[in-house]
C-alpha cells in the first residue's frame, strides 16, 4: 500500500495498572480505508513489533473480510485489584462474562480468591448465567496449576476456561490432561515461534487471538482455521481503533461460542473516538468507530514520546520492507 498519509501519536492514561502499564502509547496510521493502530508494547523488539505493523496497514488499507454479525459479546476485564473494585468493575461493566488477572507478582492466593468470590456476586446480582475465566499469564507451573484449579474454581462459582495457567506449551498440555477446567491458550500462540505446537500437542480447548501481535485479521482468521479450535478474540489493551480490528476478526469468524476480550477501552481513561468501542448490554458493535480530531489533539504524546515512536517505526516499516523482498525473492 501507499505509505499512510497521516501519523498521530498517542498517550493514555490507564484508570488501573495493568501488566505494569499506566499510560497506554501507540500510533495511528491514516491510509485509504481509514485508521489503523500500531502500539505494540514498549519492551518489545523491532522483529516481535512487525506483525503489528502489518495489522496496522491492513487496517490502513481497509482490507478486512466481510462481517458475519453486527455485534460481539465481550468480557469485563478485571484487573489482579482488591475484591471490592473487582466487584465495582464488574458491576460497571455491563457483561455477563468476566476475565479476572489472578498470579500477580507481590499478592497471594487469597488475593485471588477473594477477587473471584466478589466477582462471582457481582454478575449473581443480575441473575445466574454469568461467567468467570482467569488468566495466569504463564506464572505458575504444572503442580501449582493442578492443585490451586479446584480452589480457584469454587471461589469462582464454576470457571468457564483458565487462560495460560503455564509459560511452556509442553506445560499447558500437561496440565489440561489432569484437571477439569478448559485450557485456553495465549501466549503460547502469539509469543510462540510456532503457534500450531497448542495444535499438535493438543495443548488448549481454546484458541485466544490478539490481531495485533499475529498480524491482522485476515492473518489471525487462517490461524484460526487452521488451529481448529473455537477462538476468542482479545484486544493488546488498544483505543478504539485497535479494537475495531479485534471486533473485525470476530465478526468475520465462522463461529464465535464464547465472549471476546475486547472491551478493554473500558481500561483507558479518555479515547481516539468521540463515540468509544464500549459495550452496551455485554456487547460491542461491529464497525469502525470516527476519530475525533479534538481528541487526537487531547491525547497527543509530548514531543520526546512522538520522536520515540517515530524512529521505533521508521525501523520496523524498513524491517518489514526487507523481510517481504526477501520473501518475494
Ligand atoms: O482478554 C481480555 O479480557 C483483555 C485483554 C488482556 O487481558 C490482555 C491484553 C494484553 C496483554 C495482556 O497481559 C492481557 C492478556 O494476557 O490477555
Ligand atoms: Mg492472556
Amino acid at each position: 500500500m501507499d505509505e499512510p498519509s497521516d501519523l498521530r501519536v498517542f498517550a493514555i492514561p490507564m484508570r488501573t495498572r495493568f501488566r505494569g502499564i499506566t499510560v497506554r502509547e501507540g500510533v495511528l496510521l491514516r491510509g485509504p480505508g481509514g485508521w489503523g493502530e500500531w502500539s505494540p508494547f514498549l519492551e518489545y523488539d523491532d522483529v516481535v513489533a512487525q506483525p503489528w505493523l502489518r495489522c496496522a496497514e491492513e487496517a490502513a488499507a481497509g482490507d478486512w473480510p466481510a462481517p458475519l454479525r453486527d455485534e460481539v459479546a465481550v468480557n469485563v476485564t478485571v484487573p489482579a485489584v482488591d475484591a471490592q473494585t473487582a466487584h465495582a468493575i464488574v458491576r460497571r461493566g455491563g457483561c455477563r462474562t468476566a476475565k479476572v488477572k489472578v498470579a500477580e507478582p507481590g499478592q497471594d492466593e487469597a488475593d485471588d480468591l477473594a477477587r473471584l468470590e466478589a466477582v462471582r456476586a457481582a454478575l449473581d446480582a443480575d441473575g445466574p448465567g454469568g461467567r468467570v475465566r482467569i488468566d495466569v499469564n504463564g506464572l505458575w507451573d504444572v503442580d501449582t496449576a493442578v492443585s490451586s484449579l479446584p480452589r480457584y474454581d469454587r471461589a469462582a462459582g464454576g470457571l468457564e476456561y483458565v487462560e495460560q495457567p503455564c509459560a511452556a506449551v509442553e506445560d499447558l498440555a500437561l496440565v489440561r490432561r489432569r484437571v477439569d477446567v478448559p485450557v485456553a491458550a495465549d501466549e503460547s500462540i502469539r509469543r510462540a515461534a510456532d503457534p500450531y505446537r497448542v495444535r499438535d500437542l493438543e495443548a488448549a480447548d481454546i484458541a485466544v487471538l490478539k490481531v495485533q501481535p499475529l498480524g491482522g485479521v485476515r492473518a489471525c482468521l487462517r490461524i484460526a482455521e487452521d488451529i481448529g479450535l473455537p477462538v476468542v478474540v482479545s484486544s493488546a489493551l488498544e483505543s478504539s481503533v485497535g479494537i475495531a480490528a479485534g471486533v473485525a476478526l470476530a465478526a468475520a469468524l465462522p463461529e464465535l461460542p464464547h465472549a471476546c476480550g475486547l472491551a478493554t477501552v473500558q481500561l483507558l481513561t479518555d479515547d481516539v473516538a468521540d463515540e468509544p468501542l464500549l459495550p452496551v448490554g455485554g456487547v460491542l458493535r461491529v464497525g469502525r468507530p470516527a476519530v475525533a480530531p479534538a481528541a487526537l489533539e487531547r491525547l497527543a504524546a509530548d514531543p520526546a514520546r512522538v520522536e520515540h515512536w517515530r524512529a521505533r517505526l521508521a525501523r520496523v516499516s524498513h524491517a518489514s520492507r526487507v523481510r517481504e523482498d526477501r520473501a518475494r525473492g
